[in-house]
């Protein structure tokens, strides 16, 4: 029943802004779905052997996005996997489209408020973030809201336990 109504086992694609919980409800999913989990961000970790952080320093962000969509190019055409993506992934025309094409996208959306609660705990890991204002964060925030816009399914998350997302995530599907 349940893998009937997953899409021929498509592979899922968690995007959205940063700190929504793409990684922690990526690997949730994976678990309760039995499906393989890949975390883009840690798959491009392992290839420069460094964190995002130090790549954006390192390498700079053009090489970090350039390897970001190769690795999402790649795993978005295999089934049965749970992508999580990175939060600016999809601002690349091509990765969007491969992975509207050949996966089902959900987005997980998050209020400023209460995203404002939670950025203490990602603040320092994430490069993009690093030196801006809350204006500044805000700018960006509201910005990205327009290329999540291209997703199958919304789940939002305010006031919801990474349990409750992803229930909710495998109860949407189940009525595709
Ligand atoms: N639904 C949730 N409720 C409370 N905290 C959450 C929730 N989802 C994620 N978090 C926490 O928010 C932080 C960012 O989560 P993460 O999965 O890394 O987000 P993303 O991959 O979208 O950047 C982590 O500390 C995580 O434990
Ligand atoms: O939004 C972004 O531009 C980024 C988001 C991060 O991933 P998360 O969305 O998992 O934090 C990571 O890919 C990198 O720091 C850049
Ligand atoms: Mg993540």
């Amino acid at each position: 029943m349940q893998k009937q109504s997953l899409q021929q086992e498509k592979s899922i694609v968690l995007i959205g802004f940063m700190g929504v919980g793409k990684t922690t409800v990526g690997q949730r999913l994976a678990d309760q779905l039995k499906r393989t989990f890949v975390d883009i961000d840690e798959e491009i970790e392992k290839e420069f052997g460094m964190p995002p952080s130090d790549i954006f320093k390192v390498h700079g962000e053009k090489a970090f996005r350039q390897k970001e969509k190769e690795l999402i190019e790649r795993y978005s055409r295999k089934s049965n996997k749970v992508l999580s993506l990175g939060g600016g992934a999809f601002l690349q025309t091509e990765v969007r489209d491969v992975c509207l094409e050949n996966c089902l996208v959900v987005f997980l959306s998050l209020s400023w408020e209460q995203w404002q609660e939670r950025v203490s705990l990602i603040i320092d890991s994430r490069p993009v973030l690093q030196g801006k204002s809350e204006e500044e964060m805000e700018q960006l925030y509201h910005d990205r809201q327009k290329i999540y816009g291209s997703h199958h399914i919304e789940v939002e998350t305010d006031n919801k336990s990474v349990d409750d997302v992803a229930e909710e995530v495998i109860h949407k599907f189940t009525k595709m």
